[in-house]
C-alpha cells in the first residue's frame, strides 16, 4: 500500500513552512516501505508539498512517487487490475499509466473514463497549467484518503493517514466522485460518479459543513441504485419456498437440491468464475519476492500471500480459490487473531479457523498452509492502541471502530510467538456480508418489511460500506507495509451480485435455518468447492469471533479509549 500526502497553503508561497507540516511522515512511510520522496511547488501566492511512500506491487521495477513533469504532480495509492493498457502494464506497472490516463482525461469526461478502470485507488493530481488540485477515492472507497483543514482555513491537507490532536481536523473524503480545488479561485467542485447512491448529497453536505464552504456540482448525478419494484416470483424463489421443514432436512440435502436447479447452479458458476478471476488478478499483481527478501531481491520460497482467516465461509471460499493460483512451492499464511478475553485464546474464530484448516488440508493436500496463531494480551492491546492504532482509526471514533481497527491491525501484523508472516499481500473477506446479506439486521428487515425491506437494508449497507469500514480497514492493515486485497469488492463481482434479486443471494426467512439462509448463494459456492463444513457455519463478526469486543458495550457509542 502506498501512503500519499499533500499540503496546500493558499496564502503563502514559502515552501519551508510546508515541509515542517509533513507531520504524518512516519505513518505515511509505514504504508510504503520500498521508497519515500517529496516535492514542493511554489506558486504565485500559495505553495504545495507532496509526499508518497511506495509499496512496490506492480511492474518489473519500482515506480517512485510523487511523479512530477512540466504539467503535473501525481501521488497514487492504487492497484488497477484492468482497463489500462494490459501489455504495457505488466512491464511498467500501473502508476505511470494511471498518471498518463489522468493527464489525457482530466479535462474531458474523466468520470466515465475512470469508470472503465477496475481496481481500488486514491489519488492526488495537481494540474500545473490550470492550478487545480484533483483528488478522489475509487467508487467503492477501497482506499483511504482524508481531508484536513486548520482552524484558520488557510491550509488544506490530503493524506492516506493522519493523527489525533494536531492543528488539523480531518474527515474521510466521501467516495462520491472526483473533487477539484481551484487554487486561484479558492473554490471546490465535485464531479459525481455517473451513477448515484442515495447518500451522495448527504455526504456532500457533511463535507461542506466540515469545510465551511459550498462545493459546486459539475453536473447533477443521474438516478442510481434504487429498490426494484418488481419483486415478482421467479423459479429460484419458488424453489427456496419449496424447501420448507428445515428441521427435517439435512443441510447437504438443501445444497444438493439447490445445485440441481439449473438457474441456481448457473448463478453459482457465474459467481465462481467471477471470483476466480478476481482472486487470480489480485494474486498475480505482485513481485515474486516475499517481505523479508524483497530488499535484497533474493529469490525464495517464503509465503508472499496471506489470508486474514477466521475459518468463516467468506474467507474459506477465498482460501480455497487462492490455492488454485498461488505457486504450489510457496506456503499460504492463514492469519488468525484472538484476544486474551478468550480462555487460552481459544476464541470462536480460533476454533472455526482450525476446523476449516482441516477442510482445506483435505481439499488441497499439496499445499503448505501456515496457520498463524496471533494471540494478543490485554496489555499489548492497550499499549498499541494508545501508542499508535488510535491514530490509524482516526477520524472514526466509535467502539466498533476501535474493536475492528485494533483486531485488523494485530491480525495483519501477522506475528505469532515463533513466526512473522512474510506475506506482502493480504486477502480478506470484506464486503461479503453487505453483498450477500449476512447480517442479522437483514433478517430483521425481512421480518418487518418482507423482500422490499430486505432489499432496502442491503442497499443501505452497501452505500455505507466506504464510511463504516473500508477507509479504516485500509489504514489499519497498510500500516504494516502489506496490501489489503478484497476480491468480493471486485467490480465484476459487485455488479453481478448487486443485480441479483435478494432471494437469489440471501434467504433469511423461516424456511431455512437461521444463520444458514443468510448468504445462501455464497454458501452454495462453498459447498460446491467442497467446503462442506465451512458452508454451514453461522456468521460471527470479527469483533466477537476474536473476543476483542465487550458484548455489553454498544458498538455505535463513541469509544472512551480512542481519545479524539
Ligand atoms: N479472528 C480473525 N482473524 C483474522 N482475520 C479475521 C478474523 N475474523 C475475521 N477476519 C477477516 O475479516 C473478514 C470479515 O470478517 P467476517 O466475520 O465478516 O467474515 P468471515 O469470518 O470470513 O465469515 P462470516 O462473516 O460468515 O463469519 C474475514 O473474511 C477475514 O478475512
Ligand atoms: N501500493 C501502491 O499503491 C503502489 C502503486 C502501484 N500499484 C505500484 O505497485 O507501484
Amino acid at each position: 500500500m502506498c501512503g500519499i500526502f499533500c499540503v496546500l497553503n493558499s496564502f503563502c508561497n514559502n515552501c519551508d513552512n510546508l515541509v515542517s507540516q509533513l507531520i504524518f511522515e512516519a505513518n505515511i512511510k509505514n504504508r510504503g516501505p520500498d521508497s519515500f520522496n517529496f516535492k514542493v511547488l511554489s506558486l504565485q501566492q500559495s505553495s504545495l508539498a507532496f509526499a508518497s511512500s511506495v509499496l512496490w506491487l506492480q511492474g518489473q521495477t519500482l515506480s517512485p512517487q510523487p511523479i512530477e513533469d512540466p504539467e503535473s504532480v501525481f501521488c497514487y495509492n492504487g492497484d488497477i487490475f484492468s482497463g489500462l493498457n494490459d501489455s504495457i502494464q505488466k512491464e511498467k506497472g500501473d502508476t505511470h499509466l494511471f498518471h498518463s490516463f489522468l493527464k489525457e482525461h482530466i479535462s474531458s469526461d474523466l468520470l466515465n473514463g475512470l469508470g472503465k478502470l477496475h481496481g481500488p485507488y486514491a489519488f492526488i493530481f495537481f494540474d500545473k497549467t490550470n492550478n487545480k488540485l484533483y483528488f478522489a477515492r475509487d467508487r467503492f472507497g477501497r482506499r483511504s484518503l482524508l481531508l484536513g483543514r486548520n482552524e484558520e482555513g488557510d491550509t488544506l491537507v490530503l493524506t492516506s493517514v493522519a493523527k489525533r490532536n494536531t492543528q488539523f481536523r480531518f474527515i474521510e473524503i466521501p467516495s462520491i466522485g472526483v473533487f477539484c480545488f481551484d487554487v486561484l479561485k479558492n473554490s471546490f467542485e465535485v464531479d459525481f460518479w455517473p451513477y448515484k447512491n442515495k447518500n451522495f448529497y448527504t455526504k456532500l453536505k457533511e463535507l461542506e459543513a466540515f469545510l465551511k464552504t459550498d462545493i459546486s456540482i459539475a453536473r447533477p448525478a443521474s438516478e442510481g441504485d434504487c429498490v426494484p419494484d418488481d419483486l415478482s416470483e421467479n423459479a429460484n424463489l419458488v424453489l427456496l419456498r419449496g424447501l420448507k421443514q428445515p428441521e427435517s432436512l439435512e443441510t447437504y440435502t438443501i445444497f444438493t437440491e439447490l445445485l440441481n436447479c439449473p438457474t441456481w447452479k448457473k448463478n453459482v458458476y457465474t459467481l465462481r468464475n467471477l471470483l476466480e478471476n478476481a482472486v487470480q488478478q489480485r494474486l498475480a499483481a505482485q513481485p515474486e519476492y516475499c517481505k523479508s527478501c524483497i530488499a535484497e531481491k533474493k529469490l525464495c520460497k517464503h509465503a508472499t500471500t496471506g489470508i486474514l482467516f477466521s475459518g468463516g465461509v467468506d474467507c474459506a471460499v477465498l482460501a480455497s480459490l487462492c490455492d488454485q493460483y498461488v505457486d504450489k512451492q510457496r506456503p499460504i499464511d492463514l492469519l488468525n487473531v484472538s484476544f486474551e478475553e478468550a480462555k487460552n485464546y481459544q476464541s470462536p474464530d480460533r476454533v472455526t479457523g482450525l476446523e476449516t484448516l482441516e477442510e482445506l488440508k483435505a481439499l488441497c493436500p499439496h499445499r503448505d498452509w501456515n496457520f498463524v496463531e496471533i494471540n494478543v494480551t490485554k496489555e499489548s492491546l492497550d499499549q498499541e492502541r494508545d501508542r499508535h492504532i488510535a491514530d490509524l482509526i482516526y477520524p472514526l471514533n466509535t467502539i466498533l471502530d476501535d474493536s475492528l481497527g485494533c483486531a485488523l491491525w494485530f491480525a495483519s501484523k501477522g506475528q505469532s510467538s515463533h513466526y512473522v508472516s512474510s506475506a506482502r499481500i493480504l486477502i480478506v473477506g470484506m464486503g461479503a456480508d453487505e453483498l450477500f446479506g449476512g447480517y442479522r439486521r437483514h433478517r430483521t428487515a425481512f421480518k418487518r418489511y418482507s423482500w422490499k425491506g430486505l432489499q432496502e437494508s442491503l442497499d443501505d449497507d452497501w452505500m455505507n460500506l466506504p464510511y463504516r469500514n473500508l477507509g479504516r480497514d485500509d489504514r489499519a492493515v497498510s500500516d504494516h507495509g502489506r496490501q489489503l486485497r478484497t476480491p468480493y469488492l471486485d467490480e465484476n463481482v459487485v455488479d453481478f451480485v448487486r443485480e441479483l434479486p435478494s432471494w437469489e443471494k440471501t434467504y433469511p426467512t423461516n424456511d431455512l435455518p437461521e444463520g444458514f439462509g443468510e448468504k445462501i448463494l455464497l454458501r452454495s459456492l462453498a459447498y460446491e468447492l467442497g467446503l462442506r463444513n465451512a458452508a454451514t457455519l453461522k456468521k460471527r463478526a470479527l469483533q466477537f469471533g476474536s473476543r476483542i469486543a465487550n458484548p455489553k458495550e454498544n458498538g455505535k457509542d463513541i469509544s472512551p479509549r480512542l481519545d479524539t
